[in-house]
């Protein structure tokens, strides 16, 4: 963990919030803290509380009681404005205006903030460059793919240059390459400009690949957290277990056979020869933002010999 003297960019002290007529809260004495600079994983199940915590962050939506402190400061009404010029929001639907060129989309905060369409104009020029879609600013989003569609929506979010970036189920509307892709956008976006990242997914492999901590949620209550090998090494919670038995591949095992996943920079002839020499069958493989990400099914000896392998 992170030196504790470090201001937390964002702290939730005691956080209630019920939605008006249900008989349950959604986020239920919610204690978290973010550390600045670091890549927070939120994680749960369907109406865990992860898109009320998110609205929270956000500044769109307000807790009932308990208190949410942003940079030092408690996140209110005198505060709110600055809170939301600062942070960045991708959307798992990307939210991009139809209507408007890849470029206008990407312009629009800026114009919200009165900034000159010179200024503007270069900036977002620059924002596309480094998304890879300077070719693309002429074009309406109908027009692109949903990876591309996504690389605007990052573009946008970050053109104000914030230093806290919310990506709420950022890849879930995506394939698992395109994803993959994606994700290593926002890791590289994320070092460059030392953002402080919160990612919400219900996809696990997302925490694994992207962040460098994570937070269970379960009912709105947080019900483990910590940092992310740490957590999927030895999960804690029921909850937290239930998680990763879903991402397990569905594989008959043999006798003496236990599941791997080893992250490999790509999957070339001297890997599979060697795999297949240590008698590990691949189960599955998925595209990961450092190469591929390879369930084994191996013998409980061999398969700790990989460098980076964790029992799954
Ligand atoms: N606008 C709303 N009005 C009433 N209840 C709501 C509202 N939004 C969410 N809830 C309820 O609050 C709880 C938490 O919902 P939330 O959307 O935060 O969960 P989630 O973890 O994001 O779920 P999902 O993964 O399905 O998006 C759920 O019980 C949900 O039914």
């Amino acid at each position: 963990m992170p030196d504790p003297h470090t201001p937390d960019v964002l702290a939730f002290q005691n956080v209630y919030k019920t939605y008006p007529r249900q008989p349950r809260p959604a986020l239920d004495n919610l204690t978290l803290r973010v550390p600045r600079g670091s890549r927070m994983g939120i994680i749960g199940r369907s109406g865990a509380g992860k898109s009320t915590l998110v609205r929270l962050l956000s500044g769109l939506d307000t807790p009932d009681t308990g208190e949410l402190r942003v940079r030092g400061e408690v996140l209110g009404p005198a505060t709110r404005a600055g809170h939301q010029a600062r942070t960045g929001l991708v959307f798992q639907q990307f939210n991009l205006l139809a209507q408007r060129t890849v470029l206008r989309n990407v312009t629009l905060p800026l114009e919200l903030r009165g900034v000159p369409r010179a200024r503007r104009d270069a900036l977002a020029q620059e924002h596309l460059r480094l998304v890879g879609l300077s070719e693309y600013a002429d074009r309406y989003p109908a027009q692109l793919s949903g990876g591309q569609k996504q690389r605007v929506g990052i573009a946008r979010a970050l053109v104000t240059e914030p230093d806290l970036l919310l990506a709420d189920e950022a890849t879930s509307a995506l394939d698992p390459e395109t994803s993959a892709g994606i994700l290593t956008l926002l890791l590289d976006l994320q070092r460059e400009r030392d953002l402080t990242l919160v990612i919400v997914t219900h996809q696990l492999e997302v925490v694994r690949a992207v962040t460098t901590h994570v937070a269970v949620l379960e009912g709105g209550q947080l019900v483990e957290a910590g940092a992310t090998a740490e957590v999927l090494r030895d999960p804690q919670h029921a909850a937290t277990r239930a998680l990763l038995d879903a991402h397990r591949p569905q594989v008959t095992l043999l006798a003496g056979e236990t599941l791997r996943r080893v992250t490999l920079p790509d999957l070339n002839a001297g890997t599979l020869a060697t795999l297949a020499r240590a008698g590990a069958r691949i189960v599955q493989a998925e595209p990961h933002p450092q190469g591929v990400d390879v369930w084994l099914a191996a013998p409980a000896m061999v398969s700790a010999q990989w460098p980076g392998a964790v029992p799954a």
